[in-house]
């Protein structure tokens, strides 16, 4: 049957990747990635202040999300803690994937393979870079997907799953009816592109590992990467 994007379909979207668009790292910050030196202490405080920034660009980003600050509030801690990592994956492939004109996606890739990451995660992290710049997504299907992934309710410690499930439902089904429409030659793209929810929740457990081997070399993290993260 012929798929339609409602109004309020229209609406929702619009929402969602006006905010999406409006909170971006500021490029002051982003620009440290052309300039700073290469040691592996230089990367990793880099990357720091990245994450960092980024972690602030998600909060606001959240708050933007229709329905996300009616919430109960530990409920909008455990979306945002549960989250941040697969935000900031999904945010960070769009670097790789758009291929920066002033040439961030180089030395992105560079800083984060020279930052003190053990070989084993590299490869499913940039696995997984590579698996989202092939689907060459659209900026609505990068803001949507975002926000879904943040709206997941079996987060660990959310108590009112079905108040974030019914947030989380209208995102899936504009974003199946945009794939439809956008992608008619694709009939699997929409799957695909849960697939990549998948992919990012493995993602998460290589991260932790990632975290312990940091603090084990004795590497310091931001109080908001502390508190997003519950390390010291
Ligand atoms: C605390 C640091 C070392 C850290 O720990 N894990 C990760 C970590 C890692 Cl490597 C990988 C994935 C996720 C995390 Cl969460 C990181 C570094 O995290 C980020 C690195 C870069 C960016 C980022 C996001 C948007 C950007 N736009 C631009 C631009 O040029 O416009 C640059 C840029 C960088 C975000 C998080």
């Amino acid at each position: 049957e012929k798929v339609k994007i409602t109004k309020e379909q229209q609406a929702l979207m619009k929402v969602v990747v006006e905010a999406y668009n409006r909170h971006q790292i500021p490029q002051d910050v982003a620009k440290k990635l052309l300039q700073e030196q290469y040691s592996e202490e230089e990367n990793f405080l880099l990357l720091t202040e990245m994450a960092t920034s980024q972690v602030q660009v998600l909060v606001e980003f959240t708050k933007n999300i229709p329905g996300f600050l009616s919430l109960n509030h530990e409920d909008q801690i455990a979306l945002l803690k549960g989250s941040a990592v697969e935000a900031m994956f999904l945010r960070s492939a769009q670097v790789f994937s758009r291929k920066m004109p002033n040439g961030h996606t180089e030395v992105l890739e560079e800083r984060i393979r020279k930052s003190g990451i053990s070989e084993e995660f590299m490869t499913p992290m940039f696995n997984f870079y590579k698996s989202i710049g092939e689907l060459h997504m659209m900026q609505e299907e990068q803001a949507l997907l975002t926000a879904i992934a943040i709206l997941t309710p079996d987060r660990p410690y959310v108590k009112d799953q079905q108040a974030v499930e019914r947030l989380q439902e209208p995102m899936l089904d504009v974003l199946r009816k945009l794939c439809v429409l956008q992608h008619p030659q694709e009939p699997q793209y929409f799957a695909r592109l849960l697939g990549r929810l998948t992919e990012l929740r493995t993602l998460n457990h290589y991260h932790a590992e990632m975290l312990t081997s940091w603090r084990m070399n004795d590497h310091k993290f931001t109080p908001l990467l502390c508190e997003i993260w519950d390390v010291e």
